[in-house]
This record gives C-alpha cells, sequence and structure tokens, in this order.
C-alpha cells in the first residue's frame, strides 16, 4: 500500500504569480521522476498542496528547493520619498546596480513609489528608471502623506521597504504606521531616532514586534559602518566606555578649509555647494546635527538619554540662529567675519586646528568647538571625514576606530542602499 504525503509549497502574493510558478515546480518534479498525485489550491490564496508518494518526499524538496527558492528572484518594492541630493543619487545607484543584484543577488529591486514635497508617483511593476524625474514631474498625484501612505496599503505588494530620503519630521512621524503594516523604513534622516527616548524606543519595539525592519546606518557617518559596528559591539556582550568622535562633514570640511584671510560665509556655501550640510545649515552650524548623532550613538549603547541632556557650547552667534531662511542666515555669518576670523586666528597661533568634537564620558555626552593640535589623533582628518573611536572593555588600551567621508551623496546613498540590501537579504 502506498502512503500520499502532502507537501505545502508557499509561493507568490497573487495568483497570477501562482500560475507561473506552480507550473514551474509541476514541471521540474515531473523531470525528476516525481509522481504527483493530487494538486489542491490551499486555504489561503499563498499555499497549493502538492500529494505525492512518501518514497519521493527527500528528492521532491530537493526538486523544489531548487527549481523554485534558488532561481526565484526576491522582490523589494522601495517607495521613496525625498528625491533630492541624496534621493536623487540613490535612484542612480540602484538604476545602475539593478542588473547586477538580478544576476549575482538573486534580488529585483524595484521602484514603485516616488514623491517630493509637490508630486508622488506610483507604478507597481516598477518605475522606469530612464525617466523617473519626467514620471514624477508629470505626474497628476499631489504629495500627501496619508494618500502617499494609502497607496502603499493598496498596492499591498510583499517586501515592501519604505525609503525617507527628505530631512523631514512629518514624514518622519510615518515611520510607526508603517512598521506597523509590516513595511520596513530605511532612513538617512536623524529626526525619528534623535526625538524622545519614549518614540526611538517604540519604533524599534515596532519593527521587532511586526517583523519588519527600521535601519537607519546612514544616521551616523553617513555611509560609514558605526551603527552597525556598535550593534555588533553590544550584542556580543561589548560595553562601551568612551566614545570621542568627529560627527559632521560639513563642519570638518568648514573647519580644515577656513584660514585667516578666507571668508567664513564662502567656505560654509562652499559646504552646501558640496551636499555637505543639512537642507537647512543652521542645522549643522548650531551643533544640532551632530547633538542628534552622539544622541543616537549613545541611545543604540543603552542610555536612555534625551537631546536636552548633551552639553553642548554653540560658536555661533545668537543672532545668526533667529534668521528665518539660508540667504538671512548667510548674510548673518558675514556680519559677525570678525568673530569666526578671531576663532581661527587663536587657534592658528597655537598650531591647532578647529574641530567640533562629540564626547561620551564617565556617563556625559558633550559637543564642542575644540582647538586639536598636532599630536591628537583627531587632528588629520582631512575633507569631510568623520572619525569615531570607542573604548570598550574589549578595545580597552587602543580604541576601535572608524574613519571616512562622513557626508556627501555618493557615501550616503551607498549607506542606505546597503540598508536595503540588508533587508533583501534578511
Ligand atoms: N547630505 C549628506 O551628506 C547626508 C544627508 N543625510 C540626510 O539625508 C536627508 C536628505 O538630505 P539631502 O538629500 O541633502 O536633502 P535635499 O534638500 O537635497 O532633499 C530633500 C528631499 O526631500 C523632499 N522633501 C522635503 N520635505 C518633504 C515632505 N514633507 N514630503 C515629501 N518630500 C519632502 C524634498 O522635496 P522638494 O525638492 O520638493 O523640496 C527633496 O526631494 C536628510 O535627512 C539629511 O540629514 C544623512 C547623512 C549624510
Ligand atoms: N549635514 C551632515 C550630513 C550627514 O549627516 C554633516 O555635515 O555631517
Ligand atoms: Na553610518
Amino acid at each position: 500500500m502506498e502512503e500520499n504525503l502532502a507537501i505545502v509549497a508557499l509561493v507568490g502574493d497573487k495568483m497570477r504569480d501562482h500560475v507561473g510558478v506552480s507550473g514551474q515546480m509541476f514541471a521540474a518534479l515531473g523531470e525528476n521522476g516525481v509522481n504527483i498525485k493530487a494538486i489542491a489550491q490551499g486555504s489561503s490564496e499563498r499555499n497549493i498542496t502538492v500529494v505525492i508518494e512518501e518514497r519521493h518526499l527527500r528528492k521532491s524538496l530537493n526538486v523544489l528547493h531548487e527549481s523554485f527558492f534558488l532561481s526565484e528572484k526576491k522582490r523589494i518594492n522601495l517607495f521613496l520619498v525625498g528625491i533630492g541630493n541624496v534621493g536623487g543619487t540613490l535612484i542612480q545607484q540602484i538604476a545602475k546596480q539593478k542588473e547586477y543584484l538580478r544576476e549575482n543577488e538573486h534580488v529585483d529591486l524595484r521602484i514603485v513609489g516616488l514623491a517630493n514635497s509637490k508630486k508622488m508617483y506610483f507604478d507597481e511593476e516598477g518605475i522606469d528608471l530612464a525617466k523617473w524625474k519626467d514620471l514624477l514631474m508629470g505626474s497628476d498625484l499631489t504629495m500627501e502623506n496619508t494618500a502617499f501612505i494609502k497607496s502603499i496599503e493598496e498596492m499591498n505588494l510583499r517586501n515592501s521597504v519604505f525609503v525617507d530620503n527628505t530631512a523631514s519630521a512629518d514624514i518622519a512621524a510615518l515611520y510607526n504606521g508603517v512598521l506597523r503594516k509590516n513595511i520596513s523604513v530605511v532612513t538617512p534622516n536623524k529626526i525619528a531616532c534623535a526625538s524622545s527616548y519614549d518614540n526611538y524606543q517604540e519604533l524599534k519595539n515596532t519593527a521587532r514586534e511586526y517583523k519588519s525592519k527600521f535601519l537607519y546606518e546612514t544616521n551616523v557617518g553617513a555611509g560609514l559602518p558605526v551603527i552597525t559596528t556598535l550593534n555588533d559591539l553590544i550584542k556580543s556582550g561589548d560595553k562601551v566606555k568612551k566614545i570621542e568622535a568627529v560627527l559632521s562633514g560639513s563642519l570638518n570640511f568648514i573647519f580644515n578649509n577656513f584660514k585667516s584671510g578666507v571668508k567664513f560665509v564662502d567656505i560654509v556655501k562652499q559646504a552646501g555647494e558640496q551636499g555637505y550640510t543639512e537642507p537647512d545649515p543652521k542645522i549643522d552650524l548650531s551643533g544640532v546635527d551632530v547633538m542628534r548623532k552622539i544622541l543616537i550613538l549613545i541611545r543604540e549603547c543603552g542610555v536612555e538619554a534625551e537631546l536636552s541632556d548633551i552639553k553642548s557650547e554653540s560658536f555661533i552667534p545668537e543672532d545668526c540662529m533667529n534668521t528665518k531662511n539660508n540667504e538671512a542666515f548667510y548674510a548673518k555669518l558675514e556680519e559677525h567675519e570678525a568673530h569666526f576670523q578671531a576663532l581661527v586666528k587663536k587657534a592658528e597661533d597655537k598650531g591647532a586646528r578647529l574641530k567640533v568634537v562629540a564626547t561620551y564620558d564617565n556617563g556625559q555626552a558633550s559637543v564642542g568647538l575644540k582647538e586639536i593640535t598636532k599630536e591628537h589623533p583627531l587632528y588629520i582628518l582631512e575633507g569631510s571625514d568623520n572619525i569615531v573611536l570607542f573604548n570598550t572593555n574589549r578595545y580597552d588600551d587602543q580604541p576601535l576606530v572608524i574613519k571616512g567621508a562622513g557626508a556627501g551623496a555618493a557615501v550616503t546613498a551607498m549607506g542606505i542602499f546597503a540598508d536595503i540590501m540588508r533587508i533583501a537579504n534578511s
């Protein structure tokens, strides 16, 4: 007497996927001499039951594994909000790398939703990346947060990732709802992780509960592997005792290029042209961007801190901060040229370089402009580089050091891309 067994094969989201995939599986079973006794549509749209003889079980599993799971490309559906300096570069990188990923990683990356502050555009089959700008600009759909989220829901695609490339608090406020729909979130926007500790923790908890991912490696050091490294240390039981870091690419660029006789405001504008500053450069110059970054690092270490717990001494005159737009801010910086010249002259007289340094030591985090002399490890830090030194129980005598470009569209987009691929490979 033959004993029959049931194998339940999970296939794609929709019935139209079933036809192709199941046909492929049945053909592969037949070619390998497996006699299919019966086929039944499962209780949900996502499974099909195939009944075979018991003696063919192991062979069938191998055949199914090879014919379907190994050859199947994992489709990742991206919803991108923010297509400026960083978001636009990310689209270019995806367009260039898409074919390589299909061939070598079996990952089919598709951008299925796009938005800036004015318009949004969707294509469930994947937006044609050769003309994404025209498609978005020509779209009839005005960007509206609720409508964007509703479209994601209606498309109901598996393996969806919401990528926030804005610096907007309104977009960051959407993450919790998105994560609850089992959609992962990837972002270089620091606002969520530097908001209240409760919100930061809730986002992490939601991601855990709903089995979505919340990844933000580019919040600190752009594409440099700072947060992943820190997470590796913590998860493996190490304890961070001290952090010393230069965490602003724009400020490092500015103070590397600002010398006596050079106008401070001109260098600040250059940092903007290079794509190093935030959309609002006051966030960089005030030290807030660095405060957010050191806050995120210590939170990742398990410290329940708020932004107000970070000590910070601003080097920017108060009235520069009270300006309403970038032009007015630049005009005020120009008015205070003598103040900036005095700062740099004082450092130059000591043979020192100015650096905005973030530290965490003895439970206290602080940010401030420091005169760094030649013997200090932070002295040789060129261009828009960042450096992070972690002193831990294991890296005790010599710190673990991460160094490299810490701002700029290409390296930031790369870091976002890497987070997306972490999700694709998970
Ligand atoms: N530049 C860098 O080196 C790094 C940047 N980051 C972070 O990356 C993010 C993006 O920076 P960057 O690309 O330089 O900024 P940009 O100003 O160049 O681009 C911002 C984009 O976001 C869009 N946007 C703004 N508000 C909204 C909104 N409410 N809804 C939809 N779209 C919106 C803008 O649209 P529109 O054009 O219509 O205004 C624009 O497309 C920031 O959070 C920044 O902190 C992180 C690490 C490094
Ligand atoms: N404006 C930031 C960009 C990266 O976070 C910086 O200057 O470092
Ligand atoms: Na990083």
